[in-house]
């Protein structure tokens, strides 16, 4: 896996509030160039800071909304914008701030301690507007989003529905100061939407899977569907008798999808 050697960005000056700034222009751009925002496109940053991702992002001519919870960063990085003309920067808390209501991106050097709280905000919801999103967070937290059989319901939710990529490694030393741990980029790009039918075939699946993650999948579908499910698990390319805990989340919306179709045709729609 490719590592980023640092280059060094603008400096944020002396920091003792313990936050680790991302102080390499190059892990910044290759983030947003994954994003490859246009004009016509919304961004958040959340947890802005002094505006290591903000600054090179507003270069790309798109709308950018600069979320940061510390007032003094926030007031910091307004002025480092200030003449940029398209960033609103927001003194929130990432948690609470309104999500756009219409399709967004989000690039952003995430706080750690709130990488699950975020990624359950932008990720669970089935009406969340999240097209595309690539983040820094934690290496061990990429690795458990991206695994091939995600151990909890919720990724294999996720998961499911987005496509989730651990894109490279980021070493310590593109951080200033050096966290202990490594950090990744964490891609996230939605897949086509379910339709409702579908999304709620995908949940029911999920629950009967993360049940008993071990019994086979003949038998977590069977409980989902009732009666028998071979004709369907082989159609889907699934083996009846893996464990249903080692499928691949997104064989399981295609599963979805093909028994939503299956009742669509059964009630004649
Ligand atoms: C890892 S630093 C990244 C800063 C900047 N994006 C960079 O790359 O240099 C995380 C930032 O998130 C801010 N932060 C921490 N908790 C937050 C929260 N709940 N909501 C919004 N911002 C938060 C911190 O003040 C800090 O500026």
């Amino acid at each position: 896996m490719p590592t980023s050697r640092p280059a060094r960005s603008r400096k944020p000056g002396p920091n003792p509030s313990g936050v680790h700034f991302l102080a390499s222009a190059r892990v910044a751009d290759g983030l947003i160039r994954s994003c490859s925002p246009k004009p016509s496109d919304l961004v958040v940053d959340f947890g802005a800071g002094f505006g290591a991702i903000t600054a090179p992002l507003a270069r790309t001519g798109a709308r950018v909304i600069a979320v940061e919870r510390d007032a003094d960063f926030a007031r910091k990085l307004g002025k480092r914008v200030a003449a940029s003309g398209n960033v609103r920067v927001v003194t929130a808390d990432a948690r609470e701030f309104p999500l756009p209501r219409t399709s967004f991106l989000v690039v952003a050097s995430i706080p750690y301690s709130i990488s699950t709280a975020l990624v359950r905000r932008l990720l669970t919801p089935r009406t969340s507007n999240l097209r595309r999103a690539a983040l820094i967070v934690e290496w061990g937290f990429a690795k458990r989003l991206t695994a091939a059989a995600p151990r909890s319901r919720e990724v294999a939710w996720w998961a499911a529905r987005f496509d989730l990529e651990l894109e490279r490694r980021i070493p310590p030393n593109c951080f200033q100061p050096a966290p202990t741990v490594d950090s990744a980029q964490l891609t996230i790009r939605r897949r086509a939407r379910l339709g409702p039918g579908a999304e709620q075939a995908l949940s029911a699946l999920l629950d009967a899977v993360y049940r008993t993650p071990q019994r086979s999948t003949r038998a977590a579908v069977a409980e989902v569907i009732g009666g028998r499910p071979h004709r369907i698990l082989h159609a889907c390319d699934l083996d009846p008798a893996a464990p249903a805990g080692s499928v691949r989340p997104r064989r399981w919306a295609a599963l979805a999808i093909a028994l939503d179709g299956n009742s669509q045709q059964l009630s004649g729609k």
